[in-house]
């Protein structure tokens, strides 16, 4: 039995949908219920929803023995599992964004709102930039607008929640998809299982790209979101 963290929220049904398809279906996961597991006996799967930010957890720790979580969440908390596959979804960017026409003073300590703070403290890291952290939950966009800091650094996906506040990207950090990552000793133990899965959702991912991007994809060109 193959123990899946599925993410709740915005991936969800997408990420199931991708599960179903490369033939580890589980029916009841499409009713209207509250249950937070669905097993597939037959097929050896058992799914769990599970809050986004906490897909790692449950995959470090071997409460389940593979997972899909942003590469965000997995720059962020760096945790010590396997990544296997791009799922090539669930694609955005982290960016730096400010008020439309900020003006940057390198002199000062540059004040950042994010819920990534360690994405952020390691992207200023690199830039040789001192910070003052902002951890923030969510709405990140106010905290320029209201002068609670001078930056952000978030997901940018559509651009729609920036323009409708009045905030543009400065730089982007780095470009986000979902990923199958997993637990590394049920990676040893279960080996055939997990390879099984990953290589059917990679079949799928591969058509995907194929309708995005034939020829990019047939040439191994301009391949959108190949491994990191
Ligand atoms: N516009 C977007 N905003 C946030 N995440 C996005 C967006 N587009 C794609 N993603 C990806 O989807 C993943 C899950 O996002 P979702 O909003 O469901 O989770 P969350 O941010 O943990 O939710 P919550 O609002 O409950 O904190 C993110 O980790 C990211 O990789
Ligand atoms: O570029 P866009 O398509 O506008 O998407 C980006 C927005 O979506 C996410 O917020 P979310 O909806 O998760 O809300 P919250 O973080 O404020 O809770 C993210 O933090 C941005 O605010």
């Amino acid at each position: 039995m193959i123990n899946v963290a599925l993410p709740k929220g915005r991936l969800g049904k997408k990420v199931y949908d991708m599960f179903e398809k490369a033939g580890y279906e589980c029916p009841a996961i499409r009713e209207d219920n509250r249950r937070l597991i669905f097993e597939n006996e037959e097929k050896g799967i058992r799914y769990f929803w599970v809050k986004p930010t906490d897909v790692t957890i449950y995959v470090e720790r071997g409460a389940a023995d593979i997972g899909i979580a942003g590469k965000d969440i997995i720059l962020e908390y760096e945790p010590d599992v396997f990544e296997l596959l791009d799922l090539n979804m669930g694609k955005c960017r982290m960016a730096v964004a400010a008020l439309k026409g900020y003006h940057d003073n390198p002199e000062r300590t540059l004040r950042v709102a994010s819920k990534f703070p360690n994405i952020a403290s390691n992207y200023y890291a690199r830039e040789n930039r001192d910070i003052d952290i902002i951890k923030l939950h969510g709405s990140i966009e106010l905290a320029p607008l209201v002068g609670l800091s001078d930056v952000i650094v978030d997901i940018v996906e559509t651009g729609k929640t920036l323009k409708e506040n009045n905030l543009e990207v400065i730089e982007t950090v780095v470009p986000i998809s979902a990923r199958l990552i997993a637990n590394k000793a049920s990676f040893r133990f279960k080996t055939g299982e997990i390879e099984a899965i990953r290589d059917a959702l990679a079949e799928d991912v591969t058509k995907e790209n194929m309708k995005e991007a034939p020829e990019a994809v047939k040439t191994g060109g301009e391949q959108k979101g190949g491994r990191r």
